[in-house]
């Protein structure tokens, strides 16, 4: 018999957990290949279980992205910790992300204390952002990483350094992800990149320019949402329009001139931004119409939260 062994084919679901700011949301896009999840400097950008699908010739790697988990102050705090521990018990890994450019802290101790707790799931640390440390210093950080792993009862299945940044190694992190899925069928369509919806996406995209220049307390107090999303009708099928009418939601009047600006100059800015960011997204020129609204406190206002989709 010559015929050569056939390949097992895996698929299934994996996490990146870490601290805020870790490089979860960087390194999902650079492991699918396309911007698919928003990122920014801003700690605490993510806030949906956000898929990205990674097609291989032997597998399918389905990635939900996290929001970061941490000690909850708001009740906006604790539904996210939720979504987290959720997304923690269904997957098949967790690769947890702990960027070598810091100092292993107390937040992410907490973190893999959490995570040794789903004790079935295998688990992954990924050293993240390669790229800012010395070989000197990334040989101490993956020392860091196998005692963390050991003080909380966790056996790594791999650790791997990564920059998601310069490419190095993302392939490796696919590898050591799929080695650990169960055999299975293809769960999406090839060519899929993410299950998330259009609307959800291009709401996100929003956020992001929104969240551009921003400091302290405001980028945790901006939501959006889209009111309407849709082509226009009477254009040429050559020459399509998405309009999109959006809200950007802010907690405080007081926060409104920031987001808008002298004589609008800022809101413009962000549309501007977004719009790009949208049409290289769906491949459609946009009209996108912005408004920005109150939604007092909505972080700790239950029914604020559920309007604004958490
Ligand atoms: N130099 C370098 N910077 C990186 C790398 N990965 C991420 N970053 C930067 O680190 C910051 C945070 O990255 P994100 O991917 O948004 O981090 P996150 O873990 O998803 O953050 P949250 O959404 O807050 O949980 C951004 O400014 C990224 O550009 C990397 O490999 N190298």
């Amino acid at each position: 018999m010559s015929s050569t062994p056939e390949v097992e084919f895996r698929s299934g679901f994996a996490c990146f957990v870490g601290r805020p700011n870790a490089g979860k949301s960087t390194l999902t896009n650079a492991l699918v290949g396309q911007k698919i999840v928003i990122t920014s400097s801003k700690p605490q950008t993510t806030r949906h279980a956000v898929r990205g699908i990674v097609h291989r010739p032997d597998a399918q790697l389905i990635l939900v992205d996290t929001p970061g988990l941490h000690k909850p102050r708001t009740l906006l705090g604790e539904r996210l910790n939720d979504v987290v521990k959720t997304t923690w018990a269904e997957v098949d890994v967790i690769a947890v992300c702990l960027p070598a450019s810091d100092k292993i802290g107390p937040g992410d101790r907490f973190l893999v204390g959490e995570a040794a707790k789903v004790a079935k799931t295998p688990k992954v640390a990924v050293a993240t952002k390669s790229d800012l440390v010395t070989p000197d210093r990334m040989v101490e950080h993956l020392a860091e990483i196998a005692a963390l792993g050991e003080s909380v009862g966790i056996e790594w299945a791999s650790v791997v350094p990564v920059s998601a940044v310069d490419g190095f190694q993302v392939d490796i992190v696919a590898d050591e992800l799929v080695k650990l899925l169960p055999s299975g069928v293809p769960l999406y369509p090839d060519g899929d990149v993410t299950d998330e919806p259009e609307e959800i996406l291009v709401g996100e995209l929003i956020r992001e320019a929104a969240l551009e220049g921003v400091r302290d307390e405001l980028p945790h107090s901006i939501a959006v949402t889209i009111d309407e999303m849709g082509l226009r009708e009477g254009r040429p099928e050559d020459k399509p329009l998405l309009d999109i009418y959006a809200n950007i939601y802010l907690e405080r009047d007081s926060q409104k001139g920031i987001v808008i600006g002298h004589k609008g100059a800022r809101l413009r800015e962000v549309g501007a931004n977004a719009r790009r960011q949208i049409e290289a997204l769906l491949g459609t020129p946009v009209y996108l119409d912005l408004h920005v609204k109150i939604a007092k406190n909505w972080q700790t206002d239950a029914k604020h939260l559920r309007k604004l989709g958490f």
